[in-house]
């Protein structure tokens, strides 16, 4: 690969505002040393839980909070920066009064944590919106208000993956330099796809319009679908929305009979609406089975959705067996 468009030769062609340049290198340097506390985890004694509980009521792993503190001290620098949402902190952090046009940054400092001790992919998702009015504390507005969304990939190399509504760029980090380097540009979710990724060991919980899909792709050449299908979960969605962005695919978390009263499992705020961001720059779509993600009016910073996203039309398909199985005939 021999393109040298580094990250801030990428962000600087456009007229993107300086100070949403100053924020995106920011995430880009902490997402750069998150990378290298996973990878020094087990030198570090880093690895493991933290004794600890997030507002999600779910355990800390060690790098989850230092992950968070990465994105914290780091970005904590970016002028126009407002207020942090973060998935490991139940408050806003407010860090200056806010302005109109200032930014507020969601975000997954850790993705898909259970991996950490096993030593599969992780990651770190952010999403970034505007304070609407000067002295306007309220960080709960919709997706389609997100001025950018990204996602790093802590694989076998460190990918960060961005849009700011126009294309979605991935950047690999360069291992000598440390530089993050335009090799994906101009991504997009192959329209037509025969994977699928959902935990299968919550079939039980399912609602009928999620078997039928998943009942029809594991049908193959002699099921409704007329095709083989594959299969897979790693159980980090960045890792699952990489592998969906590159070859196709489509990604299923739904509300079941055992997290509806949660709202799902995955956080409005910080995985589902930046991915969606992602996903829908990119030509694929994304549902709760019922509508749009990123037109959900959120009611807290760590509201849980149903998602499914992923190629375009296995999306429709879903929303069309969801919609089928809400009419009344059914
Ligand atoms: O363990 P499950 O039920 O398969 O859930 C896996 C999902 O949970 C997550 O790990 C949640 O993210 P966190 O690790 O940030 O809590 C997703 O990355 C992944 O898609
Ligand atoms: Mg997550
Ligand atoms: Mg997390």
């Amino acid at each position: 690969m021999t393109d040298t468009t580094t990250l801030r030769r990428y962000l600087t062609k456009g007229d993107l505002d300086p100070n949403l340049i100053f924020l995106l290198e920011d995430i880009a340097s902490a997402c750069r040393s998150i990378a290298n506390l996973v990878r020094n985890g087990a030198f570090e004694g880093n690895l493991g839980s933290a004794n600890a509980i997030n507002v999600q009521g779910e355990t800390q792993k060690t790098l989850d909070i230092l992950a968070n503190d990465e994105f914290e001290r780091i970005c904590s620098n970016s002028p126009r920066l407002a207020a942090l949402v973060s998935e490991e902190v139940e408050e806003v952090t407010w860090l200056k009064e806010p302005e109109e046009g200032d930014y507020l940054l969601y975000f997954d400092p850790l993705d898909g944590s259970s991996n950490l001790d096993v030593n599969l992919s992780v990651g770190s998702i952010f999403a970034i919106m505007q304070v609407q009015a000067d002295g306007d504390r309220n960080v709960l507005h919709d997706g389609q208000r997100q001025v950018c969304a990204g996602y790093a990939l802590y694989g076998p190399s460190t990918i960060l993956v961005l849009t700011d509504g126009s294309e979605v760029a991935g950047f690999t980090c360069h291992q000598g330099t440390g530089d993050f380097r335009l090799t994906h540009p101009d991504m997009k979710v192959p329209s037509e796809t025969s994977e699928f990724a959902i935990n299968t060991s919550r079939h039980r919980y399912w609602d009928a319009p999620v078997r039928r899909y998943v009942d029809e792709c594991v049908a193959g050449e002699e099921g409704a679908r007329q095709r083989a299908f594959n299969m897979r979960w790693t159980a980090s969605m960045v890792a699952e929305i990489h592998r969906i962005l590159t070859r196709g695919g489509v990604f299923l978390y739904p509300a079941d009979s055992n997290n509806r009263d949660a709202g799902g499992k995955l956080r409005l705020m910080y995985e589902a609406n930046p991915m969606a961001m992602i996903i829908e720059r990119a030509g694929g779509a994304a549902s709760t089975g019922f509508g749009p993600i990123m037109d959900i009016q959120p009611s807290g910073p760590h509201q849980r959705v149903p998602v499914i996203l992923g190629s375009r039309s296995e999306v429709e398909r879903l929303v069309e067996y969801h919609t089928e199985a809400d009419s009344p005939e059914h």
